[in-house]
């Protein structure tokens, strides 16, 4: 079996939201595909009505297929201070012709105030491996790791664009949606996250320094979060970038011409331009502009999110030794 899925951006890219049909009849929610994690959770009919403004809710009691999981709880909280929790059910789940029976589906019975605020985000589906999956006291499997005996291939790929749709596949590579070849690198998966190293780094027409990046490929972060050496490296070849403490981090007039940022992946090389860099005004005025690029202190490791997704056609490969394919577009 295979699926395909459009992925639309919302909020100056600031995520992808794709339709995921649950239960019988389905119900269609727009959820956030997240490589960063490993829950997929909805707003549902539990969810206090004072926390849902405009999302559309799951409600299990309307589907025939629902099962209530007993006793199982979850709760998660993001990198950005984000959190939700709440109840499990199993139902069916199905994703751009992709039919999957006996899913875990959690429902919010909390959620933070970032996401009662996001009107047109009604859950997130976790595609992170299944080792980092919040439910107590039985850990759920993921959607693709459910999903993976059905498939044709065990993989699933993301090809987010800069302001427009892009796609999330299953089961298959679309040899035509990318140029080239497909550079594939090695992951460590043993925190849970498709975590690899980049070999390299480039600002605009530069060459290449060999400063090693290791990172997540993370669909739920927007923005690439790399070591400060980096970020100070990259902003400095802007006259009119500056570090501004109250946006907690770079900021250029919105008119700035970028450089471009590579990033290396084994011996290829990913070019994410400029103008992916300049990510969203900070002021109403639209004067100061926050950058794409910021720093990962205090996470642990860097984070490639949608700002350096979107420059590539990316292979997440779930077989027995997983591993990461990028190439150009
Ligand atoms: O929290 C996220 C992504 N998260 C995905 C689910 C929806 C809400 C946003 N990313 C993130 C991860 C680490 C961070 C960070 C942000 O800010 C500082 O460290």
């Amino acid at each position: 079996a295979t699926g395909s899925v459009v992925a639309t951006p919302a909020q100056y890219d600031a995520e992808y939201l794709s339709p995921v049909s649950i239960g019988t009849p389905a119900q269609t929610l727009m959820l956030d595909f997240d490589t960063g994690s490993s829950d997929l959770w909805v707003f549902s009919s539990e969810t206090p009505k004072s926390s849902v403004q405009g999302q559309t809710v799951y409600n299990p009691s309307k589907s025939s297929t629902a099962k209530k999981l007993s006793g199982a709880t979850w709760k998660i909280s993001y990198g950005d201070g984000s959190s939700s929790s709440g109840s499990v059910y199993t139902d069916k789940v199905t994703i751009g012709g992709l039919s999957v029976s006996n899913v875990a589906v959690e429902s919010a019975q909390k959620v933070s105030r970032e996401f009662t605020a996001e009107a047109d985000l009604d859950g997130l589906l976790g595609l992170a491996f299944s080792s980092i999956n919040t439910v107590q006291p039985t850990q759920q499997k993921t959607f693709f790791d459910m999903a993976k005996p059905s498939l044709d291939s065990a993989v699933f790929t993301a090809d987010l664009k800069y302001g427009k749709a892009g796609k999330y596949n299953f089961g298959y590579i679309d040899d035509s949606a990318y140029n080239g070849s497909l550079t594939y690198t090695a992951v460590d998966s043993s925190n849970g996250w498709w975590m690899f190293t980049s070999p390299g780094y480039a600002v605009g027409s530069g060459t290449l320094d060999s400063t090693s990046i290791t990172g997540i490929a993370d669909t739920g972060t927007t923005l690439l979060l790399v070591p400060s050496s980096v970020v100070t490296t990259y902003y400095k070849q802007i006259r009119n970038a500056r570090y501004d403490s109250s946006q907690a981090g770079y900021v250029f007039p919105c008119s700035t011409s970028l450089p471009s940022f590579t990033y290396a992946v084994g011996n290829s090389q990913i070019v994410i331009p400029g103008k992916y860099i300049n990510f969203a005004p900070v002021d109403s005025a639209g004067s100061s502009c926050f950058g794409g690029i910021q720093s990962d202190e205090g996470i642990g490791f860097s984070i490639f999110g949608d700002v350096a997704l979107k420059a590539a056609f990316v292979v997440f490969d779930g077989s027995q030794s997983p591993r990461l394919g990028f190439a150009s577009k």
